[in-house]
């Protein structure tokens, strides 16, 4: 590490679909293959894009008719596309341009890193040590049943808690309102992406501190 340089943060938390990963077409592919079996009409991917951010759970609802908004319909749709999601996670998601470059700056700064995202915990971890292969993060976590998802701060304040780092300290990184809302009810400085899954207006109106278009742009932000 640089003796010169004194990170601002102590610890980067990431969001990970549309903030590491660009996992878009995979899930889409999931969700859509099911609705088809079962007879519900497909969504387009760039409909798929403003669905997806609160869950698989939610996913699934969102993208169901309203008449088909019942427990009874949605619980085993949600597994069949867990099941699905459990073949086709890999088949084109990868992480953005820059991505690499960001978390090396950030092993170089000697700064922790986790994540914290609302896929199910099973594929955040999967995806995070098959994608991420040769980044260590500190706490990785997906949605676990019984832990309310974000907005809810419980999951961001378990990974600082787990990290030995107060909220202030943390640079969040998201790209989507409920990353935005996160970071601002758990006292972590929520920094917007906008080559993720939403644009830069929605993150802004979610209380964004900050945009930056590309992961590079994120570097000088760790240097004090
Ligand atoms: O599965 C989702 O809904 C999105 O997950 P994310 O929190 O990593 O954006």
């Amino acid at each position: 590490m640089n003796q010169s340089v004194t990170p601002k943060f102590s610890a980067v938390v990431f969001d990970m679909d549309g903030t590491l990963l660009d996992t878009l077409a995979d899930i889409s592919h999931s969700l859509n293959s099911v609705l088809e079996e079962e007879g519900y009409p497909t969504h387009p991917v760039e409909v798929c894009r403003v669905m997806v951010g609160f869950g698989m759970r939610e996913l699934v609802r969102k993208a169901l008719p309203e008449s088909a908004h019942d427990d009874a319909i949605t619980e085993p749709l949600l597994k069949r596309m867990q099941a699905r999601y459990a073949e086709h996670w890999n088949d084109s998601s990868r992480p953005y341009d820059g991505i690499a470059e960001l978390l090396d700056a950030i092993d170089r700064l000697g700064l922790k890193k986790a994540i914290l995202s609302n896929k199910p915990d099973r594929f955040t971890r999967q995806c995070a040590e098959e994608l991420l292969a040769p980044w260590k993060f500190d706490v990785i976590m997906g949605f676990r049943e019984g832990i309310a998802p974000k907005p809810d701060p419980t999951g961001a304040l378990m990974v600082a808690e787990e990290l030995g780092v107060q909220p202030a300290t943390i640079l969040y990184v998201g790209d989507s309102g409920v990353d935005m809302k996160t970071a601002n009810s758990a006292g972590m400085y929520p920094l917007g992406v906008t080559w993720g899954y939403r644009p830069g207006d929605e993150l802004l109106a979610t209380g964004a501190a900050k945009l930056v278009s590309s992961p590079e742009a994120i570097i000088p932000l760790l240097m004090g």
